[in-house]
């Protein structure tokens, strides 16, 4: 009897010091944790959570997700999304101390399939971002931030204030980056953020064909080309009349466009295609490029008096890569937004946002966009893994050959894209590559940019070209 009692004070003994060590091990972790029951009701919240969160245990301990989200504690929650999906979910949400945190939750299941707990670890997201309105313009462009302009980033803060200083004056700006970085994204900003009260015109040099670009920017008059309409029609520059106008691909514009180009810019008047009359225009002129045009002038395909005029307020913004901090708050706006489109709710496991972060990202925002959309889209399991993200990025996917209609556009998404990029492989310029396709050229450079193509060698042939066919000024 004695001996049976010993054995249980050492069994309870035993128990006590493993429960002992499972709490110092929980309230020591660097994750903060988070777990609730079945139902979403707080069972545990650790020490690290506390501070990354700033809220006391006892406010949370014992309420329910629901309710702490309906009293604004919490934005989201990955709990309710665990709930509701039956299965782990990532979540980034911000919590009314205004901390931003990114959690994921993993359902523990009972015998009978239930859910009994659900183990949130969550990451502090604060310390890389930069929200802070200091000003009015600061404060109106976090509102953005929250709908449709993201950045976390040091760097892109920087953009974002040189952006807003310009658009206070009405010099010409030129802004400057890869394909896919933001470029148009900041030049409306920059619009928005004036007190222009015209409209906001943009116009893509390289996708209008060349010979339709000259009458898009400046209008023409009644008669000048067979075709044209009776009573003539206004040009680019006059319908931005007191607003911007947007020049995005300004380098593909033909150099004896750019003469025309620049004359319009200095004496702000433009005549139309077989007109005399002097329109003056007030009209402010944002150009953006993604190619190099100090490069460009040196080599003579773009006219170094233009490329002053443009270059007043030089906009570069970096590279996604270069601003790792922005990747995942993208990546969780763009899975919200194609969730809501498609009706679903994906998700991505910590280590695919891992991977995310280190992925070079050559198209940059764009491309992100593209493939989180398509992982959305494809992937056939609620939360998406890094294996998902190998098969799509290497285009090997085997499961797009299916009948359902959302798999379906994307095989033909995936084919056209093969095809495109053969044709820029075999073909000496955008012009011949589209001939082969049987597309119009204008057509195919807005494929390219769509998915994110690389065409540097081509457009470096397509220049190369240009420059010999340059005619004399
Ligand atoms: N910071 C951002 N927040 C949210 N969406 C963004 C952000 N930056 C870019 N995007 C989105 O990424 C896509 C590409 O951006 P945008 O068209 O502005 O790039 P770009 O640099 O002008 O590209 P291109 O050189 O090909 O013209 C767009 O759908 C845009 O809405």
């Amino acid at each position: 009897m004695k001996n049976s009692i010993e054995k249980l004070n050492f069994k309870l003994h035993k128990a006590n010091q493993d429960i002992e060590m499972l709490n110092d091990i929980i309230e020591n972790l660097s994750d903060g944790i988070y777990i609730t029951d079945g139902e979403g009701n707080t069972l545990r919240v650790n020490s690290t959570y506390e501070k990354m969160s700033g809220l006391k245990k006892e406010e949370l301990i014992g309420k329910n997700m629901k309710d702490l989200v309906k009293e604004g504690y919490f934005s989201e929650s990955a709990s309710i999304q665990v709930l509701k999906l039956k299965a782990a979910a990532t979540v980034m949400y911000t919590v009314k101390t205004g901390k931003r945190l990114l959690a994921k939750g993993v359902p523990v299941f009972d015998e009978k399939g239930n859910i009994k707990l659900i183990v949130n670890n969550v990451w502090d997201l604060t310390e890389i971002y930069h929200l802070e309105s200091q000003t009015l313009d600061k404060e109106r462009i976090t509102e953005k931030k929250e709908e449709d302009f993201i950045f976390h980033s040091k760097a892109m803060d920087q953009v974002v204030e040189l952006a807003l200083k310009a658009s206070k004056v009405t010099s010409n700006i030129l802004i400057l980056g890869e394909s896919g970085v933001g470029k148009d994204v900041i030049a409306k900003l920059i619009h928005d953020a004036s007190s222009c009260k015209g409209g906001y015109i943009k116009i893509n040099c390289a996708a209008i064909p060349e010979h339709l670009l000259e009458s898009e920017l400046f209008g023409y008059e009644e008669g000048s080309f067979t075709g044209a309409k009776k009573q003539g029609k206004p040009g680019m520059f006059e319908l931005a009349e007191k607003g911007t106008i947007f020049l995005d691909e300004i380098a593909e514009i033909p150099i004896h466009l750019q003469a025309k180009l620049l004359r319009v810019i200095q004496e702000k008047e433009v005549i139309r295609v077989g007109g005399t009359k002097q329109i003056s225009i007030d009209t402010r002129v944002i150009a953006a490029t993604n190619r190099n045009l100090e490069e460009m002038v040196r080599k003579g395909s773009f006219r170094e008096d233009l490329y002053y005029r443009l270059n007043v307020v030089p906009i570069k913004i970096p590279p996604l890569r270069h601003r790792k901090e922005d990747i995942i708050p993208l990546i969780d706006y763009f899975t919200n937004i194609f969730n809501k489109k498609y009706h679903l709710q994906k998700s991505f496991t910590k280590s695919t946002l891992e991977f995310f972060e280190k992925y070079h990202w050559k198209g940059n925002v764009r491309e992100l966009q593209n493939i989180v959309e398509r992982l959305i889209v494809v992937v056939d399991q609620e939360v998406i893994t890094e294996e998902d993200v190998a098969e799509i990025l290497n285009f090997k996917s085997k499961k797009v050959v299916t009948t359902d209609a959302a798999k379906l556009k994307d095989a033909v998404k995936q084919l056209e894209i093969q095809l495109i990029k053969e044709a820029l492989k075999n073909y000496k310029s955008t012009r011949a590559a589209a001939k082969k396709l049987g597309i119009d050229q204008s057509t195919l450079v807005r494929k390219i940019k769509k998915y994110s193509l690389s065409y540097d060698a081509i457009k470096h042939r397509d220049d190369e070209e240009m420059h010999r066919s340059k005619p004399e000024l």
